[in-house]
């Protein structure tokens, strides 16, 4: 076993990538890209442990994966990142790479740690054959080095280096400003970092997506309340009555948003948005349904279409319809054939037929977000 832990970097917002899906969570078959870059690097060698440092919003769902990593919860920034994630290293050594490295070659893996002792920090780089301006003018490319990860590091030297407000982007510029020593090594090209969102060629050798379609189910139910505003769809209704429950209680949104949940396999609405939370009382279900639909789309899926069921004896829902449907098809960014709004009543019969509350079943159908044909 290498004295060496493995961290891979995966806590980014993929701002500057501008697909609705972070790079992270593009899906290679059925795979996440992080899972598959944290497999294949981990597998070049023997690590005694090895870290994920996933986004705060992303943690409980990537841990649902894989068993055989440590998941770290990330920071704002890369560095804030590598602090949070070195607390749980305790090997003499520290190799950190970037996930937004899909395909770092297992040569390269080698080398580092062939040159474990021979710096404080060891760093592949690549040089630089084109001509390189610099504020208008041209200056030696010689001296001019790309610096690309997973670099190695002596964990002692790295950790103290770190304990400092200044920012760095890399591992190897804090130990350099240190006095730690560096050892470059050559690096690869297929270790280019995805960055922006036409860099999407630069994966020629990852597959595409599965084509499998995801469906969730959700079920929600509320009691009436009177001299309450009623919110259903994201909408408001013209009653003297509403929901009663801990937001604003519309029992629609909450039954879609499980049912979205459900088909990405990330749990519930209550594991969210605690219903015992203050942030969330009263609160407008529309915000939480953004909120759900833009985690859906981060970690690598599109809405197919959704069906909703609302069972009432009263309010009478078919004015209201197409209002519902314009709502919704709004708030999931899908066209509105894709939204599908029914409602029954529960022939006077039970709770609902006595006109205590209104019940919602809903399905959703997800698809992977299609990376390769974009
Ligand atoms: N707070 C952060 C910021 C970045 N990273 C990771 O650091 C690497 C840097 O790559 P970059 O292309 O900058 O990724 P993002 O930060 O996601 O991209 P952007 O700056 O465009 O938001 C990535 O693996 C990213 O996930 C991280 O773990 N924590
Ligand atoms: C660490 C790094 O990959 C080295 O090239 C790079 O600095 C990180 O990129 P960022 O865009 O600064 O996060």
């Amino acid at each position: 076993m290498q004295n060496v832990t493995l961290i891979v970097l995966c806590a980014g917002n993929s701002s500057r990538f501008k697909h609705n899906t972070k790079k992270q969570w593009l899906r290679i078959e059925n795979e996440p890209l992080w899972l598959n870059v944290t497999r294949k690097l981990s597998s070049y060698s023997n690590f005694e442990k090895v870290i994920v440092c996933s986004h705060k919003n992303e943690l409980n769902y990537m841990k649902n994966f894989c068993d055989d990593f440590t998941f770290i919860e990330g920071g704002s920034t890369r560095q804030e990142s590598i602090v949070n994630s070195l607390k749980e290293v305790t090997t003499s050594h520290v190799m950190i790479s970037d996930v937004a490295r899909a395909c770092i070659p297992k040569s390269v893996i080698i080398e580092l740690l062939e040159n474990k002792d021979n710096a404080d920090c060891i760093v592949p780089v690549l040089n630089v054959s084109d001509t390189v301006v610099y504020e208008d003018k041209t200056i030696n490319r010689e001296k001019v080095k790309l610096i690309q990860t997973p670099q190695l590091s002596n964990t002692k030297i790295l950790k103290e280096s770190l304990n400092t407000k200044i920012e760095y982007t890399d591992d190897s510029s804090a130990i350099k400003a240190g006095n730690g020593s560096i050892k470059y090594i050559k690096g690869s090209i297929e270790s280019k970092k995805l960055t922006f969102g036409d860099e999407l060629d630069s994966l020629p050798s990852l597959k595409a997506p599965s084509n499998n379609f995801f469906t969730g189910t959700g079920f929600d139910i509320h009691q009436f309340e009177d001299k309450r505003d009623m919110f259903l769809g994201g909408i408001k209704l013209p009653t003297d009555y509403g929901f009663k429950a801990h937001s604003d209680g519309d029992v629609l949104i909450h039954s879609l948003i499980d049912a979205l949940l459900g088909a990405s396999g990330a749990g519930d609405i209550g594991e969210f948005f605690p219903d015992t939370s203050a942030e969330f009382k009263d609160i407008d279900s529309k915000i939480l349904l953004k909120n759900i639909v833009e985690f859906i789309y981060n970690v690598g899926y599109e809405i197919v279409n959704v069906d909703l069921t609302i069972i009432a004896q009263i309010p009478k829902i078919n004015p209201h319809k197409n209002e519902i449907k314009n709502s919704i098809s709004k708030l999931l960014g899908i066209e509105k054939p894709f939204v599908n709004i029914k409602a029954t009543t529960a022939e006077k019969m039970g709770f609902i037929g006595r006109s205590e509350g209104v019940a919602v079943q809903s399905i959703a159908t997800l698809k992977y977000y299609d990376w390769k044909n974009k």
